[in-house]
């Protein structure tokens, strides 16, 4: 069946979707978004010249003092971590509560951000924050495992045994997805429920799935944790556009084009641009090779699409699901995600046990060894996904930046939190750095290549 149109025609749509706002529609969206509350303080404008729109002060800001703090739109957990920490469960380690909540960006957690770059083999972290660059992440576990002893398992499983001043660190209770599936766990209902409600109705494999057809969910999901985790983030948002569409022509009428339009607002705030052509060139690809580079990583994309396709397309909002706007949906992720890293409570509690009296050490150590011998490197790793923010994406690079992603200790979840690094005046502009600005400005340019422009900061004006 074709696509019902409203009167622009697919190919209309398709362009709609794929504009940059206007600058009044821009202005409405961000006016909007600051009455509810989200980035009060601050405005979104247009600027001048090439470097499209930047968030600006609306009131003068102390050093240090907090600048923004958001929810993410969307996001997930890396699968490597997932799957490492999965392994890790299977290996022995102290309770499967550990993994909980960090599965979905609005889970609750400590957490740090920080932009990010990474590519499909590159999954470390960078700059986040409060955390050493050298994460323990379990997928690169260096210290030697010992198997756990079955019996001290099943006595912490049974409840027999009870690990010394465990009582101080409660674990967070796991949450099952709504729909049945083992993909995603959650921290609480309400988290839960967002997910559902947002995005996980229709990507879920479960039995209570809205998902026509689960098979090919699976060989999406599968597909995805064999290539590129960025597809996820991209499916989120097509299920999400989907869902809120439907949503919309429910309650106001609204015919699909309308519905379309309006459910696709907030990543059309999103800059955009294709994302195998934006990609920076991996060091060991031959300058001579870039045209099949670019060619392959088209060709993993529209594999991916495909299997999404099978699995949750809608005829009425076709140009939804073009490689177009899949291509720049993965952009956009690409140039304005933050890394999110939520430390384990597990490290936590060795910490802990490391930092007690010697005696009262060597009587828990008597319990915890094994453990910890069991866990090797992974008793310190931590949950890492990326995350996109409607108003932190809007913030342009600088390497004199005013403001810096960090977590303070009250921020335990998953938003972006921004602190101003010096006092900011009212309309001055807000930057960040996305890169490590302590560098060369060689260094530096290379390091933003990634995010394929050249820095016109002020900084980068006078060393050139
Ligand atoms: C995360 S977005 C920032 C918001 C963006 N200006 C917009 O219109 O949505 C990153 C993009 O903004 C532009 N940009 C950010 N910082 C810049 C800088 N210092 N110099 C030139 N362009 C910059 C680049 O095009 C970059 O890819």
């Amino acid at each position: 069946m074709a696509m019902e149109v409203d009167g622009d025609g697919v190919d209309g749509i398709l362009q709609k979707l794929l504009a940059p706002p206007s600058p009044q529609s821009m202005q409405n969206y961000y006016a909007e978004l600051s009455k509810q509350g989200a980035g009060a303080g601050l405005q979104v404008r247009r600027m001048d010249g090439d470097t499209g729109k930047g968030v600006f002060a609306n009131e003068d800001f102390e050093a240090e003092e907090l600048v923004l703090r958001e929810p993410p739109l969307v996001g997930a957990q890396h699968s490597r971590n997932k799957l490492a920490r999965r392994l890790l469960l299977d290996d022995g380690s102290l309770s499967e509560d550990d993994n909980a909540n960090h599965d979905d960006m609005d889970a609750d957690g400590e957490s740090t951000t920080s932009m990010n770059d990474e590519d499909q083999d590159e999954m470390e972290p960078e700059d986040t924050n409060d955390i050493d660059d050298d994460c323990g992440c379990s997928g690169e576990s260096k210290k030697k495992k010992k198997a756990l002893p079955s019996d001290a398992r099943s006595a912490l499983e049974s409840g027999a045994l009870e690990l010394p001043y465990s009582d101080r660190f409660p674990l967070p209770d796991v949450v099952p997805c709504k729909g049945g599936c083992s993909d995603d766990v959650y921290c609480s209902d309400k988290c839960a429920e967002a997910a559902w409600t947002n995005h996980h109705s229709l990507l879920c494999t479960g039995p209570s799935s809205r998902c026509k057809n689960i098979d090919a969910l699976v060989s999406f999901k599968e597909f995805t944790n064999e290539t590129n985790d960025i597809f996820h983030i991209a499916a989120q948002v097509i299920a999400a556009t989907v869902l809120r569409a439907r949503k919309l022509e429910g309650s106001i009428k609204c015919k699909h084009e309308s519905a379309l339009l309006k459910a696709w607002e907030p990543f059309a705030m999103g800059f955009k641009l294709l994302w195998w052509e934006t990609v920076a060139l991996p060091p060991d690809v031959d300058p001579a090779d870039e045209r099949q580079f670019r060619d392959q990583m088209k060709d993993i994309a529209a594999q991916s699409l495909t299997l999404l396709k099978k699995a949750i397309y809608e005829d009425k909002y076709d140009p939804l699901f073009s490689l177009d706007v899949y291509g720049r949906i993965i952009g956009m992720f690409e140039l304005n995600n933050l890394d999110l890293v939520v430390a384990s409570p597990v490290e936590d509690y060795f910490l802990y046990i490391d930092d007690l009296p010697p005696a009262a050490k060597a009587e828990a150590e008597a319990y915890t060894k094994p453990f910890l011998e069991a866990l090797g490197d992974d008793y310190a790793a931590y949950c890492e996904g990326s995350a996109f923010y409607t108003l932190q994406s809007c913030m342009n690079h600088s390497c004199r930046p005013n403001a810096r992603a960090f977590k303070r200790d009250e921020d335990r979840d998953g938003h972006a939190v921004l602190l101003a690094l010096r006092p900011i005046k009212k309309g001055e502009e807000v930057t960040i750095s996305y890169i490590d600005e302590d560098a060369s400005l060689e260094e530096r340019r290379a390091a933003l290549a990634d995010y394929a422009f050249l820095c016109r900061c002020s900084r980068c004006l006078e060393e050139s």
